[in-house]
């Protein structure tokens, strides 16, 4: 459990390691059927023959498990449950516990706490010789999946209600799901799944993974389902797609951005990686897209269009003349990109302020899918122009300073070596870079990383991005064997400290990127998180160092 203060003081306990839903009451109760205790609270109490035929219609735990699913089990499964949990410390009387094995302990360790805690019914791999209590004890093949399939039932399949709408690719699936997000908003509501934030409709909440664990997908579904979204977009990470937090979900669209490296702290390598992200194109999380929406430019793009099983309608995106979606007489700046969109319906001119080559790709992307999907042409333009950046994506800081400074989330190699590619061509002063690599997180980016900013920065601070559980000094070691300019670079632990020299470098002509937490507003120790935001820190040192001079 972390605990930690937001920029807005309000404190926030995280529980990063178990379900969102839980600890925010994200998950509702699956709309109450009128069990015999509601019933006979309601005014129209029932008539005792009336409840007794409730109370066999009231769901049981049997209802939420198909027979080829269960190996074995032990106890009643006709007994109802008041809820499903896949976190013991979380457990109230009444729940289902799934005990998950982990990469790092086993769920099944944790099933006398779950039991003590009330838990009615346990899920497991392996059923105990003994089972204590009453209990139920099931034996699945794989608990993981059959969490998804058990939530999926549990919030009366939430994802067949509305259009879904996923985004997969290394970058840029933030972006692509608040583009979407924004041509799709209209007559019907969109709910978002994603890394800043989780839109259910009826509130926000900040969010806690990219793509949270099923149990808390298919509740936030069906809370976007009550609020009356009946569109949603979310992004799916590999862990995502890797742990089955999608498994069954019908998306109406899947979207490939592009592949590059990173992860392979997780994935065993970039063929591996790649294999993960085209499941959810071939239908391997459990049902097939309806349309797959490909970037060509990527070769792996190219590779996943050969992939893509016949019955999956494909839409190819990109630069490239062969793409069924693509751009022309493309113009970048710093203030705004220009390009014409061109499909075989027809063709569009995109002014758009998402600056970079990259962000042709995004838009590309956002477009080529509400196209698919059969919306109006003319309404994606007009509520295109109305789009105006995702937060800490390449977010200008305007403090009155006399060179330009922008907060970026570049945590690849790739990403910064577009980011700062991009910014390079268009700045005439110095380009100046504050940046960290991700404790706990793939270690071989890391060299890769330092070289893409030598390579186009005029100086650099390597400061702390997230240490997590990582000595920084270690984080450190391993970007140094990147180094190729030791003289254009300083490595300063407190990352406010890196911003501040940076700044007192910064010359008019100049220009700050910031990379690497885009929307954070914390920085994650070992086991504590304090609140930090490098926005709000660019600005207030900016104001500080005006005051003083
Ligand atoms: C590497 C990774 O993805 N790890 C995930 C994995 O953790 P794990 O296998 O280590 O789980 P574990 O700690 O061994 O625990 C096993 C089970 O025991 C349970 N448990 C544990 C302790 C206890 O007291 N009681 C109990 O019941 C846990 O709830 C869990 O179900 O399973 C856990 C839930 O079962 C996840 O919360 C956890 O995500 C961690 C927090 C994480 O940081 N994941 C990141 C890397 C991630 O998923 N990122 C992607 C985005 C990546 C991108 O940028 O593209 C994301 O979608 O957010
Ligand atoms: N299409 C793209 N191609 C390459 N780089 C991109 C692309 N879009 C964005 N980026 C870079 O990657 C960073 C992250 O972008 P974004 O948040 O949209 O990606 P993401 O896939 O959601 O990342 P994450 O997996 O961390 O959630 C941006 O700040 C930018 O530097
Ligand atoms: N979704 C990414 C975000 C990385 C952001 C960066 N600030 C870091 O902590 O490495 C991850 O968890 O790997
Ligand atoms: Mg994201």
């Amino acid at each position: 459990m972390i605990s930690y203060l937001t920029q807005n003081h309000f404190l926030v306990t995280a529980f990063r390691d178990t379900p969102a839903a839980a600890m925010l009451d994200l998950a509702p109760a699956p709309r109450a059927r009128r069990t015999p205790a509601r019933a006979a609270r309601s005014p129209r109490a029932l008539k005792p023959h009336h409840a007794n035929n409730l109370f066999k219609m009231a769901p049981k735990l049997s209802d939420y498990f198909k027979d080829d699913e269960i190996i074995a089990s032990k106890g009643p499964l006709d007994r109802p449950i008041s809820g499903i949990v896949m976190d013991s410390r979380r457990v109230v009387p009444g729940n289902l516990y799934f005990a998950l094995p982990g990469l790092r302990t086993d769920g099944g360790e944790y099933i006398d706490e779950a039991i003590n805690r009330g838990a009615v019914a346990i899920v497991t791999n392996k059923l105990p010789l003994h089972a204590p209590g009453k209990a139920t004890f099931i034996q699945v093949a794989d608990p993981r999946a059959q969490l998804a399939r058990v939530s999926q039932r549990y919030y009366r399949f939430p994802d067949r209600d509305m259009t879904v709408i996923g985004v997969t690719g290394t970058n840029g699936k933030t972006t692509v799901t608040h583009l979407l997000k924004h041509l799709l908003n209209g007559d019907q509501r969109v709910g978002l799944v994603g890394t800043i934030n989780y839109d259910l409709g009826a509130r926000t909440v900040p969010s806690f993974k990219t793509t949270p664990e099923s149990i808390d997908i298919y509740g936030m579904l069906a809370q976007m389902r009550d609020a009356g979204c009946r569109q949603t977009v979310m992004e799916v990470s590999s862990h995502g797609i890797d742990q089955n937090r999608v498994l069954g979900m019908h998306f109406d669209a899947a979207v490939f951005t592009n592949l590059t490296r990173d992860h392979l702290d997780y994935h065993k390598s970039l063929d591996e990686y790649f294999d993960v992200k085209t499941r959810l194109f071939t239908g391997k999380t459990g049902a097939q897209p309806k349309l797959a929406v490909i970037n060509i430019d990527d070769p792996r793009g190219s590779e996943l269009v050969k992939r893509v099983p016949e019955g999956v309608r494909v839409l190819t995106f990109g630069e490239s003349p062969s793409a069924d979606v693509r751009a022309e007489n493309i113009s970048l700046n710093f203030k705004n990109t220009t390009f014409r969109l061109v499909w075989s319906g027809g063709a569009l001119d995109i002014d758009s302020p998402l600056i970079g080559r990259y962000n042709v790709s995004n838009l590309l992307a956002a477009v080529a899918t509400a196209i698919g999907l059969g919306r109006d042409p003319l309404v994606i333009m007009s509520r295109l122009k109305t789009f105006t950046g995702v937060a800490g994506r390449m977010e200008r800081i305007e403090a009155g300073q006399p060179f330009n400074a922008l907060v970026d989330y570049a945590h690849t190699d790739d990403a910064l070596r577009n980011a700062l590619g991009m910014l390079r061509a268009i700045t005439p002063g110095r380009l100046l870079v504050v940046f960290g690599c991700g404790g706990n997180r793939d270690r071989a980016k890391r060299p890769l990383m330092m070289r893409a900013v030598q390579e186009f920065a005029d100086y650099a601070f390597a400061t702390a991005d997230n240490p997590r559980s990582e000595p920084l000094q270690q984080i450190f070691d391993d970007m140094k064997t990147g180094v190729t300019a030791p003289e254009k670079l300083t490595w300063i632990e407190d990352r406010r400290r890196a911003i501040s020299l940076a700044l007192d470098m910064a010359k008019p002509g100049d220009c700050l990127l910031v990379a690497g937490k885009g929307h954070e507003s914390y920085q994650e120790f070992a086991d504590t998180v304090i609140p930090f935001d490098d926005r709000q820190t660019v600005r207030e040192l900016i104001n500080l160092k005006t005051l003083k001079s």
